[in-house]
């Protein structure tokens, strides 16, 4: 039997690619292969293809690399190969699509989408993710391949509810009845993913190069740690994931938030503010008491909203501050700080939405996070093209605290239902541009 992925990088290969290999080595049948496509450029794919796509994954802990072999992806090629992609999608032996698209990549810009629309009218294949499944779910129904299970792996609230979303609302401006067969036979899966994995450098090549001989070009390095909590039906079947502790349950929604309030709420916190001062890893960030300082206050804030007992909760931040602190993995801020218009929705102004509905005010750190971001927009090493119309804007006052915090809220919550957290960005700007010498405007530019 068969998966096939979409978005061929780091994270694929150390979590779905790890959990399919442990459910195959705990099983007596044939084993599971995936056969992945790369999201957008097609250089992972050509790296990996050069080495059959076989790669070691080294598990990165505070006192040592242990580095191992992960042969369950079977083939490789570029998303953008539509004939390979229908024939993988139109495949009966394949039970699961997996996503690793990225948060934007669930939301194109409405003109790329349109593009698709036309490109699929005309038989010429999709560009972004939401059309490439369309595509390779209209080529399974023209092949009569059956039912199929569609699991998004990416850092989002609801990113089985997203995916059906984009992929339902798609097929239906093309076609009717093709929506309406994904209605009945595709299930959209929801999941929680956690595995810190950060881009790999030449440096971890030389160190899978001198602790096993090989001269991978496609090492990937993680953390030891893992997690994954997923809910929803498979109708035809799937990898026995459990073998590497796979969780399924019936929601994971508490799931979701935990890992997105907590973890990704305080990486994004790391980000901008250690950016902004001078650091450039997770680390790094967590050695300066100011970054540390703000992350406890956010988890703080955070907590109350969280449906987990004190021990859950107390458990889930002592492994966090171990696994943030793990100095031996090289996650960059930079890294982390990419597409924060996409990110700090579910990260920081979920939970402060939470905080209001429960008749709290949001928190000062989650406002101090939306403060940071803007001091990074105001900078010049922000990627983001979902936030380059606001960062425009920005820089037309870029000392003006009142209005940079209200046009930053309004554009991340245009219902305006934040309470007072445009007054709480705007204090935490002040105190951010007092406590963080080099914040001044002329010096954001070149600073960071
Ligand atoms: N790296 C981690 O620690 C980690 C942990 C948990 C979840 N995730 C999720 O996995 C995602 C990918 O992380 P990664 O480390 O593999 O990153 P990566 O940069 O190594 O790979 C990203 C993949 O997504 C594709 N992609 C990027 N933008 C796209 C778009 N707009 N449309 C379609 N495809 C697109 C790329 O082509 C590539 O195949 C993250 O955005 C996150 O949602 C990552
Ligand atoms: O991967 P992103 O871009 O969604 O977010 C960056 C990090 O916060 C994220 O990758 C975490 O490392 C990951 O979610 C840990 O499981």
């Amino acid at each position: 039997m068969r998966v096939v992925h979409l978005g061929l990088g780091a994270f694929h290969r150390a979590h779905q690619a790890w959990y399919t290999q442990r459910a195959n080595d705990a099983s007596d049948g044939e084993g599971w292969g995936i056969a992945a496509f790369t999201g957008r450029s097609p250089r992972a794919a050509e790296v990996l293809s050069a080495q059959d796509a076989v790669y070691t994954l080294v598990e990165r802990g505070p006192g040592g690399d242990l580095a191992g072999v992960i042969q369950t992806v079977t083939s490789v090629a570029d998303g953008g190969d539509v004939d390979r992609w229908r024939g993988a999608m139109a495949d009966p032996a394949v039970a699961v699509l997996t996503l690793t698209v990225t948060e934007a990549g669930y939301r194109p810009p409405s003109g790329d989408l349109d593009a698709d629309l036309e490109r699929l009218r005309s038989g010429a294949g999709a560009f972004t993710a939401p059309g490439r499944i369309v595509d390779g779910l209209r080529a399974r129904r023209n092949a009569g391949a059956g039912p199929l299970a569609v699991v998004s792996c990416d850092n989002l609230p609801h990113n089985g509810a997203v995916t059906s979303d984009a992929v339902s609302g798609l097929a239906r401006r093309l076609d009717p009845a093709l929506a309406a067969w994904i209605d009945a036979e595709i299930s959209f899966v929801s999941t929680m993913v956690d595995r810190i994995t950060p881009a790999t450098t030449d440096a971890d090549r030389e160190t899978v190069l001198r602790l096993t001989g090989v001269d991978d070009a496609a090492p990937v390095v993680t953390e030891p740690f893992s997690e994954w909590v997923l809910s929803g039906a498979f109708p035809a079947g799937r990898p026995g994931w459990e073998a590497g502790g796979a969780q399924f349950v019936d929601d994971v929604e508490p799931f979701e938030r935990r890992k997105l309030w907590l973890l990704n709420a305080g990486h994004s916190l790391l980000a901008y503010l250690g950016l902004l001062r001078g650091h450039a890893t997770v680390a790094e960030a967590m050695a300066d008491e100011q970054c540390s300082t703000a992350l406890e206050a956010l988890w703080q804030e955070a907590r109350t909203e969280l449906p987990f007992d004190d021990a859950a909760v107390d458990a889930a931040l002592a492994a966090l501050r171990d696994r943030f602190t793990n100095a031996r993995i090289e996650h960059r801020l930079a890294q982390i700080a990419t597409d924060g218009s996409q990110k700090l929705g579910p990260r920081i102004l979920d939970p402060a939405r939470s905080r209001l509905h429960a008749g709290r005010e949001p928190g000062a750190a989650q406002a101090g996070v939306i403060a940071a971001w803007i001091l990074h927009l105001l900078g010049d090493r922000s990627a983001d093209p979902g936030a380059e119309a606001l960062t425009a804007r920005l820089r037309q006052h870029p000392d003006d605290d009142a209005a940079l915090a209200a046009e930053t809220v309004a554009e991340l919550a245009p219902s305006g239902d934040l309470g007072s957290l445009p007054d709480l960005v705007r204090e935490q700007l002040g105190a951010l541009r007092a406590t963080t010498t080099f914040l001044t405007t002329e010096s954001l530019r070149g600073a960071h």
